[in-house]
């Protein structure tokens, strides 16, 4: 029986998107059958073997996307092996980091069942001149953390890179 894994992601702005795709890719080329889908647009799980969910962190939370893919699809997902990635950090401050690994900790602690086989954090992209309503609002409040941040991509493409490969090998004996 052929079995597939789903990288499936949450993304407001695209950067995740592009990991999670970049992420497909190096599954692939190791040999997994992937398929990439959007987490909202998931409605079930029953053909996977194996789960990548990715997302960014907002205001200290996880996308609410990803939130609610757990929500949802938490009987199946409590079956299969499931690494997470998040996109938060937009500088290379030690607390920034701190930070978001304590965000994720606190939003994935909602989920006790939770039981990820790899919970990674990667640097984000930040462009003040894209955002939306009410994210654009936010950055004009001088009490705001991206309030006068400069635009900054510090996503690490070798270790996004690395990683997906390290999971490959991971998730491939429970494919087998
Ligand atoms: C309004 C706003 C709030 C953010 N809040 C956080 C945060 O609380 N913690 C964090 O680590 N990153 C935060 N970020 C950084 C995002 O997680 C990062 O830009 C990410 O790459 C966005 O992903 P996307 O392009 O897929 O939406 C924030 C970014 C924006 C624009």
């Amino acid at each position: 029986m052929e079995t597939r894994t789903l990288v499936a992601y949450a993304s407001k702005y695209g950067s995740t998107k592009e990991v999670a795709e970049s992420i497909t890719k190096i599954l692939q080329e190791n040999g997994l059958t992937v398929d990439l889908e959007h987490a909202k647009k998931v409605h079930s799980l029953e053909e996977y073997s194996a789960v990548v969910l990715g997302a960014p962190i907002y205001v200290t939370h996880l996308h609410k996307d990803a939130a609610g893919f757990l929500s949802k699809h938490h009987e199946a997902l409590k079956k299969l092996p499931v690494a997470i990635f998040v996109l938060g950090p937009l500088s290379n401050e030690e607390e920034e980091w701190k930070e978001a690994r304590s965000n994720l900790d606190k939003d994935l602690g909602k989920f006790p069942w939770f039981r990820p086989v790899d919970t990674k954090i990667f640097g984000g992209k930040f462009d003040p001149k894209n955002l939306r309503f009410p994210d654009s609002l936010l950055a004009r409040l001088p009490a705001s953390p991206i309030h006068n941040m400069p635009a900054s991509d510090i996503r690490d493409w070798i270790e996004i890179r690395d990683w997906a490969g390290q999971l490959a090998t991971r998730l491939q004996p429970a494919l087998t």
